[in-house]
């Protein structure tokens, strides 16, 4: 197998490391060509990119301004320029008054961050499904306005922890907090008043000085007159500059969201380039999408014991992606489960993670899947960090 064991780490700078990374990028010499996919494995893939990049495969895509940390050089432009006193020098065609700045989606496991992120986004970077705890890592959304560039943070959902990964989950959501702009809490309405879970989140955003948008979501499932009096037991759990309901996977409400974060944002720069939405790479999103298939079809203790690790992704000849993966589980038992009856779950699983990835990349994929054990490896630090979490 060609393909690395290294996932290219979206975390392991802070998401203001990375932004600062791509202005640089963005400022400086046009950044170099991604490498050749037919070449590259997953961690020299290149971040997915809007629509035009999209549809014409991966070889397509830019270089990804990725959280590069320490090692990238700031330019021209960049935050470096705020510290040295002076303004920041606005990108070619970025209108005066421009906007930007990051925005944290958190709230408990469930509660609809990744179906949020999707809407605000009008496109599909974040794995949902209704099983908890789904988002293991952060994930970047860009929303580009013509006057501002909203950066979303989509966490894995605050939760107390009971194992290695879930530790890394919870370190990263509240690592997150400490450097955004605003923070949208989302809880559920139809959960009709704060639980324990809602309890633990708010007294960690005591703490938290940046402005606090409480986003009442799931609104669809509740009748509208009770809105105002759900918000109201929520909203008394803390200071919050607005309160929004909205149904993320209607769509409601979120254009007024939208227009309150935007409003609450700083002048700055265009952190990343216009036509990109995600700083995820092709791979980990290809990784999720499979996931996905499997969190949609298996219950109780399968669901949390997988990991889908891309090996590569190779163009052939023919225009067809190759795009050899594996799924981790724990125990003989899940890995039976997995592949089902005469292999009839696996099948189904790669049938319809194959039409989500070709809908990414809008290229025919070949996608060969194979399901291996690892004891225990959420407890494991070797196999986390194989599998891109960081601590
Ligand atoms: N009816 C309804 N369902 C929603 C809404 N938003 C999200 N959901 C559903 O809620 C479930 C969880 O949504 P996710 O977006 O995966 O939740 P999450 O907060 O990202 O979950 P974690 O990744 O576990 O933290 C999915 O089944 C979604 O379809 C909504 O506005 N209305």
């Amino acid at each position: 197998m060609t393909g690395t064991r290294r996932h290219p780490d979206p975390e392991g700078a802070s998401a203001k490391q990375g932004a600062e990374a791509a202005v640089a990028r963005a400022a400086g010499p046009a950044a170099p060509a991604p490498p050749a996919a037919a070449e590259a494995g997953p961690a020299a893939m290149a971040a997915v990119a809007g629509e035009a990049a999209e549809s014409a495969g991966p070889r397509a895509a830019p270089a990804a301004p990725r959280a590069t940390g320490p090692t990238a050089e700031r330019g021209a432009g960049g935050p470096a320029d705020e510290a040295d006193g002076r303004a920041p020098a606005r990108a070619a065609g970025q209108p005066e008054g421009f906007r930007s700045g990051f925005v944290a989606l958190i709230g408990r496991p469930n509660v609809g961050k990744s179906t949020l992120l999707n809407q605000l986004i009008g496109r599909k970077i974040a794995i949902m499904s209704d099983k908890p705890q789904t988002t293991r890592t952060r994930i970047l959304g860009v929303l580009n306005r013509p006057g501002a560039q909203l950066i979303f943070v989509d966490t894995p959902g605050i939760h107390k922890p009971q194992h290695l990964l879930g530790e890394h989950m919870v370190r990263v959501a509240r690592r997150t907090l400490q450097e955004v702009e605003v923070v949208c809490w989302l809880v559920e309405a139809p959960d009709r008043e704060p639980g324990p879970g809602d309890r633990y989140i708010a007294e960690q955003l005591v703490e938290v000085k940046t402005p606090k948008i409480l986003v009442v979501n799931k609104i669809d499932q509740v009748a509208p007159g009770e809105v105002p009096a759900i918000a109201q037991r929520f909203a008394q759990l803390g200071q919050f500059a607005a309160v929004h309901p909205v149904s993320a996977l209607h769509g409601v409400g979120v254009p007024e969201l939208v227009e309150e974060l935007e409003g609450r944002l700083p002048q700055g720069p265009r952190f990343f380039p216009e036509d990109m939405i995600t700083d995820q790479p092709e791979a980990q999103i290809m990784a999720e999408l499979i996931r996905e298939q499997i969190l949609h079809r298996t219950r109780e203790e399968v669901p949390h014991a997988v990991a889908v690790l891309i090996e590569k992704v190779e163009r052939r000849p023919n225009g067809v992606v190759y795009v050899p993966a594996t799924i981790y589980v724990e125990r003989e038992g899940q890995k039976r489960i997995l592949i089902g009856e005469q292999g009839r779950m696996l099948k189904e699983i790669g049938r319809l993670a194959r039409l989500e990835i070709e809908a990414l990349l809008g290229s025919k994929i070949y996608l060969d899947l194979w399901v291996k054990v690892k004891p225990d490896w959420r407890n494991k630090q070797g196999a986390l960090s194989n599998f891109g979490f960081r601590a």
